[in-house]
């Protein structure tokens, strides 16, 4: 079971000008089972979102809460955060050289854990995992997302939230830069991990695509630093259909 609540957020980011304010009052709440796609225009803050929930100490959070089940995920460092059960998919994953897939994987799963895995089993789940994105297993020896291409790197992310299993995944664009084969491939390690039923996804995206091959329950709409609208599925196709025009003149 996982809650995610998010409360009136307000993040601020450091700039030659002086501080700036990207998230102005984000309220959203993540229960069980459920997915939330969040669409808005560029630069409107959803890429902050999913950094302020990981942590990432370019954010600095000005007022509000953040709480998984409860606890006060704001108070946690990065890795606590990992290991009390957030895990986020970034928009552009970064490089690690010199560390290997295998490594970084195993690492990762120890720290989470607090105990490393049992090597038979874990090479055997490694390599379940890459298999069902259809990543070749010789990506396990090269250095993390070094010359991966893309598609690669966001495959990369599925088989990490594959083998990690947290309790709520941040998806952030997940989508982009994928061709139409990987996008299925990369929805359906979604949609594994949400098999259950006792997962939430948020699941950051500027295409209606991804949301076609994973359903969402709630639809929000992001413009200027918080939450302008709330919908089902229906919502996101109006957005194909008209744009932000309407969301972004109601909230200058
Ligand atoms: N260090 C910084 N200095 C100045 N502005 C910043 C800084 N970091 C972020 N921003 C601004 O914050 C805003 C929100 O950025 P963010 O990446 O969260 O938007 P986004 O909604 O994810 O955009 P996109 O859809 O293009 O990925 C942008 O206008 C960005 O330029």
């Amino acid at each position: 079971m996982a809650t995610l609540e998010i409360k009136d957020l307000h993040v601020q980011v450091q700039t030659e000008d002086g501080p700036k304010e990207i998230l102005k009052g984000v309220n959203l709440t993540i229960r069980d089972g459920e997915t939330h796609a969040i669409m808005g225009p560029n630069g409107s803050g959803k890429s902050t979102l999913a950094y302020s929930i990981a942590g990432h100490p370019k954010y600095e959070v000005t007022s509000g809460s953040v709480t998984l089940d409860g606890a006060d995920v704001l108070a946690m460092t990065v890795d606590e955060r990992a290991r009390a059960g957030l895990f986020l998919a970034m928009q552009y994953p970064v490089e690690v050289p010199g560390v290997s897939v295998s490594n970084f994987l195993r690492t990762a799963k120890t720290a989470i854990d607090g105990e490393a895995p049992k090597l038979r089993t874990w090479v055997k789940d490694v390599n379940t995992a890459m298999d069902r994105v259809k990543m070749d297993t010789a990506f396990a020896t090269r250095n993390v997302n070094e010359g991966f291409s893309g598609g690669e790197k966001k495959r990369h992310e599925i088989v990490q939230l594959e083998l990690l299993d947290p309790k709520v995944a941040v998806l952030d664009e997940t989508d982009s830069g994928l061709d139409i084969d990987a996008l299925k491939i990369v929805s359906e390690g979604v949609n594994r991990f949400k098999e259950n039923g006792d997962k939430g996804v948020l699941l950051i995206t500027h295409y209606t695509r991804i949301l076609r091959y994973i359903t969402p329950d709630f639809v929000h709409v992001f413009v200027d630093g918080r939450m302008v609208e709330e919908g089902g599925p229906e919502l996101a196709e109006e957005l194909e259909a008209n744009g932000y025009d309407r969301f972004v003149s109601a909230a200058v």
